[in-house]
């Protein structure tokens, strides 16, 4: 029977409740695991067997969830931060550098030596990456630790996801710990719709600034996001530049085929005319003058540089396609908004002429962990990612009209094709 307070109400449970996971649940989930075992090994698509992967990590997660007694889970959540702090700090004293790429181990004392570090604080950082199964451990017969590389500590050993990590641990989560308790608090707990006033700004106590302000106003900054868009090489770039057909689309009367606007350091480009060195000369890369000048990719002529604001100036280059990649998700619809009105003038009365967004579409139900993560990432900037329906509300709103959308990658990237509606 419940206890009672003295009120009469049940009194507040102390501590966990009993952790008894029902043997049923746990088989179903195992059965569902071996069902998407059995689709992956007969799968006769690599999307197929991509998506029973999926599947599988997906059911594995919920079995881990529930097979965790809770007080452990809890500890493994509220700490996880920490994971990704030893994965940075990791980053720094170049651990990962030291470790055999053939898989085979070193002890604690070369990793030492090698990093200039002490023993005891790389035996710290190594065990909670090996207990992430971010870096294997082994023991020898006398005790010895040591450790090595996975597939996973080599994928993020590289530079462009090495620059991910630092960009998202010292930029992003950096802004998110210091505004999430207090920013929505003092804003209401909305979604952000000013790019000036947001979880970023705030906790660089900005005023009149965007992110991407205090990103050129702390250069170093913004080199570490620039530096961390070309993980896009290493995550299915290539699955879209193979699955949307660029070279087909209808040049201006200068010939340019399409305007990457907002196009960062040019990895898009670089890609491209990889696939189509045809198309050397005829794309345009647009992003702010300090970005530009900073480097990109893609050398000139290759691509024509051009600095363009795209919240201050119409679109300069008239009667081509317009590519914003990346662009949509870092803003609020209103921003969006604005964004397509400077389109505008540049697209009417050319038929031809296409809007294409490359961002997430979120499914409507069910996005996967990583998705969710990444529209919490969005939202740090007053950005958020969008599901079909919002897009299609947004480019209506807009005056444009869909026209397909086509998805690579796992739903990694996709590529919304769509019209100025002329009227
Ligand atoms: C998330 S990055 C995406 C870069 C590139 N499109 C890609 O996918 O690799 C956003 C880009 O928007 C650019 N940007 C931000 N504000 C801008 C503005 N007002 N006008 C033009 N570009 C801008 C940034 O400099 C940055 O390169």
């Amino acid at each position: 029977m419940a206890q009672r307070n003295s009120g009469g109400q049940p009194a507040a449970r102390q501590g966990p409740p009993p952790f008894n996971p029902p043997v049923e649940l746990l088989s179903d989930l195992s059965k569902s695991i071996q069902n998407s075992l059995n689709t992956y090994q007969n799968a006769a698509s690599a999307e197929d067997k991509l998506s029973a992967l999926q599947e599988i990590s997906a059911t594995s997660a919920k079995l881990a969830a529930n097979t965790t007694p809770l007080p452990q889970r809890f500890l493994e959540f509220t700490f996880r931060p920490h994971l990704n702090a030893a994965a940075r700090i990791a980053i720094e004293m170049k651990l990962l550098d030291t470790l055999p790429l053939d898989g085979s181990v070193i002890t604690i004392s070369d990793i030492a030596k090698a990093c200039n570090a002490e023993e005891e604080f790389v035996l710290r950082i190594a065990r909670l990456l090996a207990a992430y199964n971010i870096l294997v451990e082994s023991e020898s017969a006398s005790g010895t630790l040591s450790y090595g590389h996975t597939e996973f500590s080599r994928f993020a050993n590289q530079g462009p996801t090495k620059a991910g990590i630092v960009h998202n641990f010292d930029n992003m989560l950096n802004a998110q710990t210091g505004a999430a308790g207090y920013y929505f608090n003092e804003f209401g707990f909305k979604s952000p719709e000013d790019g000036k006033n947001c979880p970023f700004t705030f906790a660089h106590g900005a005023k009149d600034e965007s992110a991407w302000d205090i990103f050129e106003r702390i250069p170093w900054r913004g080199r570490l996001l620039q530096e961390a868009m070309s993980i896009q090489g290493l995550l299915g770039l290539q699955a879209l530049v193979d699955a949307y057909p660029f070279e087909k689309l209808t040049p201006n009367e200068d010939g340019i085929m399409y305007v990457d606007v907002g196009g960062g350091r040019g990895n898009v480009e670089k890609e491209v005319l990889k696939h189509h060195p045809e198309m050397k000369g005829k794309i345009v890369l647009q992003d702010l003058k300090s970005v530009l000048e900073a480097g990109t990719v893609v050398p000139e002529p290759d691509a024509k540089l051009m600095p363009y604001d795209f919240f201050k100036e119409v679109q300069p280059v008239k009667g081509s396609s317009y590519l914003l990649k990346w662009i949509f998700h870092d803003w609020p619809d209103n921003a969006c908004l604005a964004i397509l009105e400077n389109l505008k003038p540049a697209m009417r009365g050319h038929s031809h002429s296409k809007l294409l967004i490359c961002d997430l579409v979120l499914p409507n139900r069910n996005p996967s962990a990583g998705f969710c993560l990444r529209d919490m990432n969005m939202m740090t900037i007053a950005g958020k990612e969008r599901a079909e329906m919002q897009w299609r509300s947004l480019l209506d709103q807009g005056g444009f009209e869909i026209m397909q959308i086509i998805s690579c990658d796992g739903g990694n990237f996709s590529v919304i094709e769509a019209v100025l509606r002329e009227n």
